[in-house]
């Protein structure tokens, strides 16, 4: 197995440990966030969850998890998702398996986020991992160039195929934006300009919500921020 796999899988055992019995939990999407599903599948603790993905919840079935009806639960006790990168102020860009949407209105109701990442996600700046932007099909050319407008370069998500947009659980668009100059604007601002586009449903940033990182480290250990 190689070593960030490694490091990711001891971010996700070590996430087991805040969970307790008759916990509401919110299951994270992307390949950290799956390893959990499966240690807690796996594990005795009696948990009901809600899945942030199609993917997730297939994984959760798969391991008889008992799931929540998301469009009735308004609280959980805790969220457990990975990141694409995460800064020293425990905020972070998400979005990479375009889960980005489900992934924030989970953790907005959960009382703790607990990431999981390996070390490779730990940046001193966020941006360097293209910002995921979810955003509606219905005027998608127009949006797209409002947010080309705000100084981004966006590119249109393709499947894996590469011979069709990808398409979020919700049907919608992603786009992956890089910053022209970053140095000239915060992601608290870019955030603010991007929302207040129309077409733009959700972006990537994911900023106080984040109330514990749990890092896999490369060398054995597990650091917590
Ligand atoms: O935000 C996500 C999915 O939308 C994932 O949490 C993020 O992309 C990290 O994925 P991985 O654990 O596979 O590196």
């Amino acid at each position: 197995m190689d070593l960030i796999t490694d490091a990711k899988k001891r971010a996700a055992k070590e996430a087991l440990k805040f969970i307790k019995d008759g916990m509401l939990v919110g299951l994270g999407s992307g390949s950290t966030a799956s390893f959990f599903i499966t240690y807690l599948g796996e594990s005795k603790l009696k948990v009901k969850g809600i899945p942030t993905s199609k993917a997730s919840e297939k994984l959760a079935k798969f391991y008889g998890i008992p799931l929540l009806d998301p469009e009735k639960v308004s609280t959980l006790d805790v969220d457990v998702d990975g990141a694409d990168e995460v800064d020293p102020q425990k905020r972070l860009i998400k979005g990479g398996g375009g889960a980005l949407l489900r992934e924030k209105i989970t953790a907005k109701m959960s009382t703790q986020m607990i990431v999981i990442v390996d070390e490779k996600k730990c940046v001193k700046k966020l941006g360097a991992f293209p910002l995921p932007v979810e955003v509606a099909r219905f005027g998608f050319a127009a949006t797209k160039k409002e947010i080309e407008n705000l100084g981004f370069n966006a590119t249109l998500r393709l499947n894996k195929k590469k011979n069709h947009p990808f398409l979020t659980d919700q049907r919608n668009f992603i786009l992956d934006l890089k910053w022209n100059s970053p140095q000239k604007i915060t992601p608290e601002n870019a955030d603010l300009f991007l929302k207040s586009i129309p077409g733009v449903i959700e972006t990537g940033f994911f900023f106080n919500l984040a109330t514990k990182i749990l890092v896999g480290k490369e060398n054995g250990k597990v650091e917590i921020l």
